[in-house]
């Protein structure tokens, strides 16, 4: 698990290479800034860190205890539910929204439950199809509809045949653009109604699906979907093709929300919980040499 993180990470941790060419035991508030700000952590999260920071030498513990407070909302509890356990899967198009459904659908089936999707972006019709194809590569059932069908019913039908089936999960797709954002808004909401009217108090959760390879510029688009739906968790996906780990710092503080999982490359196995511990110590060993007692 450990070497996931760590592997991920691995671009993020050479361009921290780049700033600080040898790790030491202390740095000063410079030198922490620009590190932070090669490894794509916001510039007024950075401020802010540093401004609360009285000492002028910076060890690893103070930076670990900064660093672990911005993520302070990454504990997630699961809300009490009846089955099947719902989850809407959001976010823009090319984030890897259905390559991750894949991951998330792989991670349930072999903890024992049954899993269906719906193919929920009837935009557009590659969406259905990829969503097929992946659903039939690793065994799970799912529903589709044709191109520009209703993507509520999608959902409806989903939940209904889970319900009568059995399952235990139900993952649900969602379209990324419409004509328009007003669109999308309407579109997404429209499907939480129906998901609460096909099961009540579902979705249990709504995850948003962010491209880690955008780094900071992510958030803002986070934030509208945050308004437009309320979204309960973050997947960061593509963290292993970028050197933009230290966002992950940003994203998770500006929106206070828990980040779930972690994409960490293209296949369906390559997907991990996000341990915020584990995160942090990654980063901070491409920083600090260790104490020696
Ligand atoms: N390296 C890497 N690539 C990923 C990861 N997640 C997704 N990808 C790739 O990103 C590309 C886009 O992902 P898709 O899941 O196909 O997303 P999409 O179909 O373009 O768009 P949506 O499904 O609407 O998000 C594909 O080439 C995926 O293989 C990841 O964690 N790491």
């Amino acid at each position: 698990m450990f070497g996931f993180i760590k592997n991920s990470l691995s671009k993020t941790a050479d361009a921290i290479k780049s700033v600080v060419p040898k790790k030491k035991l202390t740095f000063s508030k410079d030198e922490i800034e620009d590190i932070l700000l090669e490894a794509d952590v916001e510039y007024e999260l950075i401020e802010k860190i540093l401004n609360e920071t009285y000492q002028e030498k910076i060890t690893r513990d103070i930076l670990r205890s900064k660093l672990l407070a911005t993520l302070a909302y990454t504990s997630y509890k699961e809300p009490e539910f009846t089955a099947p356990f719902v989850e809407l899967i959001v976010g823009v198009n090319g984030a890897g929204k259905t390559t991750t459904i894949s991951k998330l659908a792989l991670k349930y089936k072999n903890e024992g439950k049954k899993v269906i999707l719906g193919a929920g972006d009837t935009f557009r019709a590659a969406a259905i199809e990829q969503l097929t194809l992946w659903a039939k590569k690793i065994g799970v059932s799912i529903v589709a509809s044709a191109q520009g069908h209703d993507s509520s019913a999608v959902a409806y039908d989903t939940i209904d045949s889970a319900k009568s089936k059995n399952f235990d999960n139900v993952i649900i797709d969602t379209a990324g653009r419409l004509h328009t954002q007003t669109n999308l808004a309407n579109e997404l909401k429209k499907i939480k109604r129906i998901c609460d009217k096909a099961h009540p108090s579902s979705p249990h959760r709504t995850i948003l699906v962010l491209d880690g390879t955008q780094g900071n510029s992510a958030i803002s688009q986070a934030k509208a979907f945050n308004e437009m739906i309320g979204v309960d968790g973050i997947i960061i996906t593509k963290l292993d093709g970028t050197a933009k780990g230290g966002s992950v710092f940003s994203i998770a503080y500006a929106l206070e929300l828990p980040i779930l999982f972690v994409g960490t490359g293209e296949k369906s196995e390559d997907f991990i919980p996000f341990d915020k511990y584990e995160f942090v110590d990654t980063l901070l060993d491409a920083i600090f040499v260790e104490e020696t007692a």
